[in-house]
């Protein structure tokens, strides 16, 4: 079946819930027994709220202020496994980092970390970052990651892209006026799409200078998903937006 046959965004299951197309890996290879043990033992206290549609059909958002007690909040899409996610929650503390990553061997690495890190200031939600944007608060974000997003590279995949408008346009909502939005790749078609997406969706480019992108922010920890680019000879690229309004 092509893309053009399946049910669009503007479909609903029965529930009410938009049929939502997720077309990366949800499970990988068997689970570790002290992966299993993490998922069954601290997911559940790690969950941000109500997300998912059975059990929050209103879509009524999350009360931010009961997770994180008043700290601003950060987002991170597709963390992988967790590494960044949990750098950054480590080194600001006083800062709560929601985390959003639909394959569960990746969630299953992070909730690792977390025992390891001790860190008090993550929540984790394991599944589309869709889902997770419906019940954010309007303008609750301060900062958010996209950190080497699924590339899609074929041209008609190009519309399963996180930087298109059915996840820039909740994302912009969510997010404050003045927040930073990070994305990193190392595909420069995908940097075109950035560059001509974002913007639209009510952000500006904040470049200091036409070499700008080729620096690391001064606070990055270098992701699994970076490391096999730098092994595989891809350059990275590191684009900065700040939300307008
Ligand atoms: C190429 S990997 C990069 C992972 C990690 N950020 C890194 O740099 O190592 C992209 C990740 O984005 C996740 N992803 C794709 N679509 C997503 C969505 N709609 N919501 C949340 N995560 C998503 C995938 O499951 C995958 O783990």
């Amino acid at each position: 079946m092509s893309d053009d046959q399946k049910p669009s965004a503007a479909d609903k299951h029965a529930s009410g819930a938009p049929w939502r197309n997720f077309y990366g890996r949800i499970k990988g290879k068997q689970l570790k027994p002290a992966q299993q043990r993490y998922l069954d033992e601290d997911l559940a206290a790690l969950s941000p709220g109500a997300v998912g549609w059975d059990v929050n059909p209103d879509r009524a958002p999350l009360d931010l202020e009961a997770l994180f007690g008043g700290r601003d909040v950060w987002l991170e899409v597709g963390f992988g496994g967790g590494e960044h996610l949990v750098h950054q929650a480590k080194s600001n503390p006083d800062v709560g980092i929601i985390g959003a990553e639909p394959y569960i061997n990746g969630v299953a690495m992070l909730l690792g970390k977390i025992r390891a890190a001790t860190t008090g200031n993550i929540a984790v939600h394991p599944g589309d970052a869709r889902d997770l944007m419906d019940v954010l608060p309007m303008q609750s974000i301060s900062k958010a990651f996209l950190l080497y997003p699924d590339p899609w590279p074929k041209a008609r995949h190009h519309r399963r892209r996180f930087v298109t408008e059915e996840h820039l346009e909740p994302l912009a909502r969510v997010l404050k006026p003045g927040a930073i939005f990070r994305v990193a790749t190392d595909i420069p078609d995908y940097v075109r799409q950035t560059l001509e997406e974002v913007p639209k969706a009510g952000f500006e480019w904040l470049a200091e200078g036409p070499e700008d992108w080729r620096e690391p922010w001064g606070d990055w920890i270098s992701t699994r998903y970076e490391q096999k680019a730098l092994r595989e000879g891809r350059r990275p690229h590191y684009l900065t937006f700040r939300r307008l309004g």
